[in-house]
């Protein structure tokens, strides 16, 4: 019952649907009073010799008008209620979906896309049926049972009525234990799908994976395992659910009998007539809907409540970045990183340490280092996907990031993002993401400076080239260069690459570089790599280990420091002039 209490700004707010659905609901009931009570008066005319072909034709009239009142009502009351409960779905939806991208990356850490996806559909659904047939059940079992009752004691005979219904109480301590029972079993019938859910979900993203190392049969029998647990624990709930009709079919069966065995000796004492009898076990017999409803309802608000409280788990969780701000301007100006120590949330050990500098506005900031040393760690920090514990770490202009509204501070930005990803749509679009209605003259002017535009015009359709998983493989290099031309479009104060030349050969990260240069000329960069020849040109070159600097400045003074940078720089040179005179020697070869 408490599902309803919590649903109760839904039921105020359709306030007039739910009121006239519930009257439909009533007129039907009273309308399905009547052909009983018309069975027993023919059945006593009969008896009395006093039913007359007039007569009968009237009971006919009025049991047609009947049928045709009760299907209007019917129809009426299920656009009501159940229309209303369509609304509820589309209304927990939105709001979920909109918890779902407001959250902070360490929301999505924590919990499997699965189970999220699970949320948005079946437990949904189970709300929405609470709303529904819940509505529809509990009145319908309230309203047509106590007509029926009501009818019975008044028409026939209360004494026979308050016999009739001695079985009842067992029915209603049955039903709401299994009701106990079915809530229980029902939450892990949803999170066991839940699993399954984030298993197919895996899998299939996966499948590349998968099929390489020829991991079909066990990701099979992963799935088999999961698909039985779903099994296992739906039978146990279907085993409870299954307990409820029988349970009410004995509770009338009793009821029946007691009538039947009373009510025949009443007629022999004339206390009533044989007609009367009819209706009553007739009534009798209409009782048995709204029983089932009364456990059905059981049922329904069971599953509701155990989904709602998974959907409200959710609402309820916090967000890790603050959305609160003083300030409503733009930042503009340094950055100033100032870190005592920054731990990943529910992390004791790695994070960054002691990570003090400053990007002047309109620098060109390399950070470099071996991989896991923190420099990903700096620019998810930068853009609040995680806070530090103290405001005062990062400052950018002259107020600490968290002064700012995060909208505002994340407009600033052009992130290209280590794990690019593109969407199930043209390359166009994916480039325009941030504004569909673009000129197509900026979009391939925006794909020239990231040195994608020839790559895409030898497309058989060019720019309107479906890409990711519903349309062509592109290349990891082609990958990276769309993601670049989708930040670039943006011509963003701050142009974030994370590792973003990694897929790119020497000379186009070359050509990359060099378009930045002269077309962002004022505007920051900040350029992440493994390849010291993609910072080589920047005006600061950050050196991160184990999450903490150990060498900064520019080229030539780190060369002459020579530490970590000048041996990987000198290394990774050799490296490269080796290639390319093997390349020329292959080539002369050829030729
Ligand atoms: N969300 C997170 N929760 C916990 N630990 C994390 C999280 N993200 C990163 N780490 C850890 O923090 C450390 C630094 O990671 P980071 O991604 O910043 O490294 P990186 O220098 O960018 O590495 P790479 O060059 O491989 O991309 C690593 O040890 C990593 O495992």
């Amino acid at each position: 019952m408490k599902v309803f209490k919590k649903l109760g700004w839904f039921f105020k707010r359709e306030r007039k649907n739910y009121t006239g659905g519930i009257i439909m609901l009533i007129l039907v009931a009273l309308m399905e009073l009547v052909p009983p009570q018309v069975i027993g008066w023919v059945i006593d005319g009969i008896r009395q010799e006093t039913l007359t072909a007039e007569i009968l034709g009237q009971f006919i009239i009025l049991l047609i008008v009947v049928a045709i009142l009760t299907y209007i009502f019917r129809y009426f009351w299920r656009i009501m209620i159940f229309g209303a409960s369509y609304r509820l779905g589309k209304i927990l939806r939105a709001s979920l979906y909109n918890k779902y991208s407001q959250m902070s990356p360490a929301f999505y850490q924590k919990r499997r896309t699965g189970d999220l996806m699970a949320h948005a559909t079946n437990d949904i659904q189970a709300v929405q049926a609470t709303a529904g047939a819940g509505i529809l059940t509990i009145a319908d079992s309230l309203i047509t049972g106590g007509a029926v009752l009501v009818t019975m004691a008044v028409t026939i005979s209360p004494k026979l009525t308050l016999m009739a219904m001695i079985p009842l109480p067992f029915m209603v301590i049955l039903t709401s234990y299994y009701g106990t029972l079915l809530n229980r079993g029902f939450k892990k019938a949803q999170a066991a799908f839940s699993m399954l859910n984030d298993k197919t979900q895996e899998s299939i993203s996966g499948i590349k994976v998968t099929k390489t190392f020829g991991y079909e049969s066990h990701d099979q029998e992963d799935f088999r395992v999961l698909s039985d647990d779903v099994v296992d624990k739906n039978l146990k709930v279907s085993k409870i659910d299954a307990l409820f009709d029988p349970t009410i079919m004995t509770v009338i069966g009793a009821s029946y009998f007691i009538s039947i065995f009373f009510g025949a000796r009443m007629v022999l004492d004339d206390a009533i007539t044989v007609g009367q009898l009819v209706t009553f076990t007739t009534y009798l017999g209409m009782m048995v809907w709204p029983l089932l409803a009364l456990g059905m309802f059981f049922n329904l608000i069971q599953r509701g409540s155990a989904s709602y409280a998974r959907i409200e788990k959710i609402m309820e969780t916090e967000n890790d970045i603050g959305e609160e701000y003083l300030i409503e301007d733009q930042p503009e100006g340094d950055i100033h990183f100032d870190i005592g120590a920054f731990n990943f949330p529910g992390e004791d050990a790695g994070g960054v340490r002691d990570v003090r500098f400053t990007i002047e506005r309109g620098a060109t900031v390399g950070i470099v280092g071996r991989t896991g040393s923190g420099k990903s760690a700096l620019l998810r920090l930068l853009l609040r996907e995680f806070d530090t514990v103290n405001p005062e770490d990062i400052v950018y202009g002259s107020h600490p990031l968290r002064d700012y509204n995060i909208s505002n501070l994340r407009a600033q930005f052009g992130y290209v993002p280590q794990d690019h990803f593109l969407f199930s749509t043209t390359i166009r679009n994916n480039i325009a993401f941030s504004n569909p209605d673009m000129d197509d003259a900026l979009i391939h002017e925006a794909a020239r400076l990231s040195q994608i535009h020839d790559d895409i015009e030898a497309f058989t359709y060019g720019y309107e080239t479906v890409v990711g998983e519903r349309g062509v493989s592109l290349s990891g290099g082609q990958k990276q260069r769309i993601s670049i031309a989708r930040a670039l479009i943006l011509d963003p104060e701050v142009l974030i690459l994370d590792d973003s030349l990694s897929a790119v050969d020497a000379e186009t990260e070359e050509r990359i570089l060099e378009s930045l240069q002269s077309n962002r000329r004022g505007k920051t960069n900040i350029i992440t790599a493994h390849r010291m020849s993609a910072v080589s040109h920047a005006d600061l070159i950050i050196v991160m280990d184990a999450g903490t600097i150990t060498e900064m400045g520019t080229h030539e003074t780190l060369m002459a420091e020579q530490g970590w940078y000048h041996d990987t720089y000198n290394a990774q040179a050799l490296r490269e002039s080796l290639k390319s005179s093997l390349e020329d020697m292959a080539e002369g070869r050829r030729n």
